[in-house]
């Protein structure tokens, strides 16, 4: 697995980022989603510098422009529930994929802090032969994210898949590494230091789900 990060230098992405973990901005949901969103444009903006392209001729009122057009089939793919604002983000830039939607939540069967991931929502368009960007802000333990790819991969061949994440635990990493193929790459804007007891990112945000839609039962 090839991992990208995107934030090392200086850039505006460095503000929307302080924005979701800052404690008197994130609980504005409107600006979390939005930042969200607007995080995911400039990942898609790196991203696409990694795809693959064909020629292609641009008829203008004036003549004829040669440039380049993005030659992959895409398939947005985004893990419900915090993945939604990702996905518009990379929808926005991205108009022409298809969408895909997968629900992923820690199910706590002892009520202890030890969980299991369920899976239990698919609507997928056909992945075989396609790009799948899978996204979702989160990579705490890497277990949705590996328990997602299972079910992508149950009944389709992707040719490729780019597994987008906003922040990212080590822990997370070191998991996707260990049980993902080749054939997969790893987006992450910022780098987080550890998970805490509860398998939350230190120092993280907190819940990206519930800071974009409320909390649940
Ligand atoms: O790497 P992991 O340890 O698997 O944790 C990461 C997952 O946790 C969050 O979802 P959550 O379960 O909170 O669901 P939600 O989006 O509905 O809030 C996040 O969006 C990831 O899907
Ligand atoms: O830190 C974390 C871990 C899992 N899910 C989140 O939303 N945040
Ligand atoms: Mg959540």
């Amino acid at each position: 697995m090839k991992i990208h990060y995107i934030s090392e230098d200086n850039s505006v992405l460095n503000h929307f980022l302080g924005q979701i973990r800052n404690i008197n901005v994130q609980n504005d949901s409107m600006r979390f989603r939005r930042n969200i969103e607007r995080i995911g444009e400039i990942m898609a903006y790196e991203l696409s510098k990694n795809l693959s392209y064909k020629n292609v001729e641009i008829q203008t009122p004036l003549g004829i422009k040669k440039t380049t057009e993005i030659s992959e089939d895409l398939v947005l793919c985004s893990i419900l529930r915090a993945g939604l604002p990702l996905h518009n983000g990379f929808l926005n830039y991205f108009d022409h994929a298809e969408n895909s939607f997968v629900s992923a939540c820690r199910h706590h069967p002892n009520n202890d802090d030890s969980f299991e991931i369920l899976v239990e929502y698919q609507a997928l368009s056909n992945l075989n032969n396609k790009t799948v960007l899978l996204l979702d802000p989160m990579l705490a333990t890497g277990q949705s994210i590996v328990a997602v790819h299972e079910k992508l991969i149950e009944n389709a061949t992707p040719n490729e898949i780019h597994i987008v994440v906003v922040i990212a635990a080590p822990e997370g990493i070191a998991h996707l590494e260990k049980h993902l193929p080749e054939n997969c790459h790893l987006w992450v804007a910022s780098l987080d230091e550890k998970l805490n007891e509860k398998n939350y990112i230190v120092p993280g945000l907190g819940d990206a789900g519930d800071l974009a839609y409320g909390s649940k039962l």
